[in-house]
């Protein structure tokens, strides 16, 4: 058990003289611990040039795609340190993404998708990715189009 305060709760549990005190307590510490699980790191807006689409004349030069990360990871040791080095570092998460941008050519948003998720999900710690991918000005009607997975590491 990471949290302190845990421990706090846990003494209040075994003072907890009747059925329903009992209860109460527990569900304090649930609420607790998972607060502590639900830490997140975003970025939003990412521009990401690409040679991506299904037709020809999508093929001829890059398209800049704009991506939102939505990352849930451990950041109690970086809250605790103040060290960007016991953290994910979201300037080297937008780094690997643009790196597999620039260097790939897939046809769908699906296959780009997946090897973003794979290359973030082999360098980072991570718990669960959102990842949504935008792809502006391609349809007449639609101010952008594009697709968004969400992928949870298994323990
Ligand atoms: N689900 C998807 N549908 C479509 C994609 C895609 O990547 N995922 N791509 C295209 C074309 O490349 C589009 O950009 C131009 O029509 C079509 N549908």
């Amino acid at each position: 058990m990471t949290d302190p305060a845990a421990s706090v709760y846990l003494y209040a549990i075994l003072r907890a003289k009747t059925a329903s005190g009992f209860k109460a307590f527990q569900n304090v510490i649930r609420c607790r611990l998972k607060a502590l699980k639900m830490q997140q790191i975003f970025i939003e807006g990412l521009s990401v040039p690409t040679l991506i689409g299904v037709y020809d004349w999508e093929r001829t030069q890059q398209t800049t795609l704009i991506m939102d990360l939505l990352i849930n990871a451990d950041l109690s040791e970086a809250m605790a340190s103040d060290d960007v080095n016991h953290t994910i570092d979201y300037a080297a998460v937008a780094e690997c993404v643009k790196e597999v941008g620039a260097s790939s050519g897939f046809e769908l948003l699906e296959a780009l998708s997946k090897a973003i998720v794979d290359s973030l999900c082999a360098r980072f710690p991570i718990q669960k990715l959102v990842l949504k991918i935008e792809k502006p000005g391609i349809l007449p009607d639609a101010q952008k189009v594009g697709i968004q997975v969400t992928h949870e590491v298994s323990e």
